[in-house]
């Protein structure tokens, strides 16, 4: 049985099993309050509106987008399970949520899921943590000095490093006679090496154990909707939800492993540190305890790592982008071209020639338009009401979930011509851009929880693709042509969406890489 359908099975024989806790639920039930919630379909008893969500299969932004399109409505209100979820699908109703009432909505929402990962408040990390001083501080640590712009190029040559790795690997497969690489894959286990050398450094003596704990977590924590998220004051709901155990103890080895690895970076410090790595740049500012507002503890610092280990390791982007140039052969063309052209006799692409313009001007606005169509994160990351306001005349309950529908905002043909195609060259004459204020086009989020590694993110992203399509012509599985290639999406890890069945491409080598550098 396919995995959705089998997802969908036990998601309905979870509710049978339910039964007497809802039908109790219904019989206590009292009154909500009359309140003017934002437009919302027809709801069943204590389900809500999971019935119409579920109905559209797994992609809850393509069945969010559906509803608010049938309602015609900028904001949506929906029932799912206990959980009073509102949902915005215009560039509108993004900026009052993320800029106008930014503040009322800064938290993150803690779903039973969310509460194990952070375990109870004491390793909040960012991403999850709760809008106050503890996120200020970490917050400040990512834009100052983790994440800053001098950081992320100061760290140019371990990317450099490992698109040549990514380069070398490609090419020794092709050279083996593969019929295809699983070009995701690729991707995926080079940016792991990649995050885990920044974030960690070279010299952690069980890299293998950690890179297995860590893969293991992010199966763990699949974007899958969980039955005990959705009710999350019954026991039979968390009990049928299963990964709540294994959840933890991953969350427990993880931090071991990190344990060890601190220690490691503890032991070195009395040593000069000829380059940071992030593990060495939070020691340093936990020992600068005056200059901090909030005492950076280990257990902040485990989870501030975890963190950026998952934001900096997502490749879905990439992923899509290759699969967006695969699919339409006059892009790739034009790509290739502009970088080979420019780059002309160079054996390898640097940063420094990119930083220059050599070749990839192009190639950005291809990412762009990758950006729009397949955002990667298409709800954002939720955030959560900390205080009822008024949003487009509506009223949103404190409480309620908050998700912003970016891909569907992309896609809104109010707001782009020819919508659903694939045209890079729409972003030529254009200054619409992603650094979160145009809200028609916001895969990086906006307001104070904007993604804090978009230069990393972009450089990484960039090296990588161009290093892709400067060594290699990339050709379909035979047999299968442009039109007919496979882009089902799947929600992956923290609700991103990647390419459910991978991509699988026949490289060809065209500029040789030299083994000496
Ligand atoms: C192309 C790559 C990336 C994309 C598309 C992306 C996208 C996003 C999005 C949409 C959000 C939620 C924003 C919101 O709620 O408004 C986010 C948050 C976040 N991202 Fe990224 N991201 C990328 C790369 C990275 C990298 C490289 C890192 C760090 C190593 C990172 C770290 C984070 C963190 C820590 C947050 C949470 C911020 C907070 O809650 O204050 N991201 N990202």
């Amino acid at each position: 049985m396919a995995t959705v359908e089998l997802v969908a099975c036990w998601f309905w024989v979870g509710l049978a099993l339910m039964l007497p806790w809802i039908i109790l639920k219904l019989w206590k039930r009292g009154d909500t309050g009359v309140q003017n919630l934002p437009p919302s379909p027809w709801r069943l008893p204590v389900i809500g509106n999971l019935h119409q969500v579920m109905a559209s299969g797994p992609l809850l932004h393509h069945a969010m987008a559906d509803l608010a399109r049938r309602l015609d409505t900028p904001l949506l209100y929906l029932q799912l399970g206990e959980v009073p979820v509102v949902v915005a699908s215009s560039p509108e109703a993004a900026r009052e949520i993320t800029k106008t009432h930014d503040l009322s909505f800064a938290n993150r929402p803690w779903s039973p899921s969310v509460r194990v990962l952070v375990a109870g408040g004491d390793a909040q990390g960012i991403m999850f943590a709760r809008y106050g001083a503890l996120w200020r501080q970490v917050r400040k640590i990512c834009v100052l000095e983790l994440l800053s712009a001098r950081r992320v190029r100061l760290c140019r040559h371990v990317r450099e490093e490992e698109a040549r790795r990514l380069v070398a690997a490609i090419a020794a497969a092709a050279a083996q006679g593969k019929a295809t690489v699983d070009v995701g894959e690729r991707i995926s286990a080079a940016m792991t090496d990649l995050v885990v050398r920044l974030v960690i450094g070279d010299r952690f003596d069980r890299p293998e154990e950690f890179l297995q704990v860590f893969k293991e977590g992010k199966k763990l924590a699949t974007g899958k909707v969980s039955l005990g998220d959705l009710f999350p004051s019954s026991w039979i709901a968390r009990l049928l939800s299963g990964n709540m155990r294994r959840a933890e103890a991953n969350h427990r080895k993880m931090f071991e492993l990190m344990d060890r690895a601190i220690k490691q970076h503890q032991e070195r410090r009395g040593n000069v540190v000829e380059e940071e790595d992030m593990v060495d740049v939070l020691l340093r500012l936990q020992n600068q305890d005056d200059d901090l507002d909030e005492p950076l503890t280990m257990g902040t610092i485990k989870s501030f790592l975890r963190d950026l280990f998952n934001g900096g390791s997502e490749t879905a982007v990439i992923e899509w982008v290759m699969a967006q140039l695969m699919r339409n052969p006059r892009v790739m063309q034009k790509a290739q071209a502009e970088l080979r052209e420019s780059l002309q006799g160079r054996q390898k692409v640097t940063e420094d020639d990119l930083n220059q313009g050599f070749g990839y001007r192009y190639l950005k606005l291809v990412i762009k338009e990758t950006l729009r169509l397949n955002n990667a994160v298409p709800l954002l990351m939720p955030r959560e009401c900390r205080e009822t306001c008024k949003i487009m005349g509506y009223d949103v309950p404190k409480g309620t979930t908050v998700f912003v529908n970016a891909w569907a905002i992309g896609r809104d043909p109010k707001y782009w011509v020819d919508a659903e195609e694939f045209i890079p060259e729409r972003f030529e004459s254009s200054a619409v851009d992603f650094n979160g204020t145009d809200f028609e086009f916001i895969p990086f989020g906006a307001g104070r929880r904007m993604c804090p590694g978009m230069a990393l993110g972009l450089a990484s992203h960039e090296l990588m693709l161009a290093t892709l399509l400067y060594h290699f012509d990339w050709e379909l599985p035979a047999g299968v042509s442009p039109s007919e290639m496979d882009m089902t999406e799947e929600m992956g890890v923290t609700m991103t969406s990647r390419m459910k069945n991978g991509l699988h491409l026949r490289p060809i080598v065209r500029v040789p890489l030299k083994t000496a550098t």
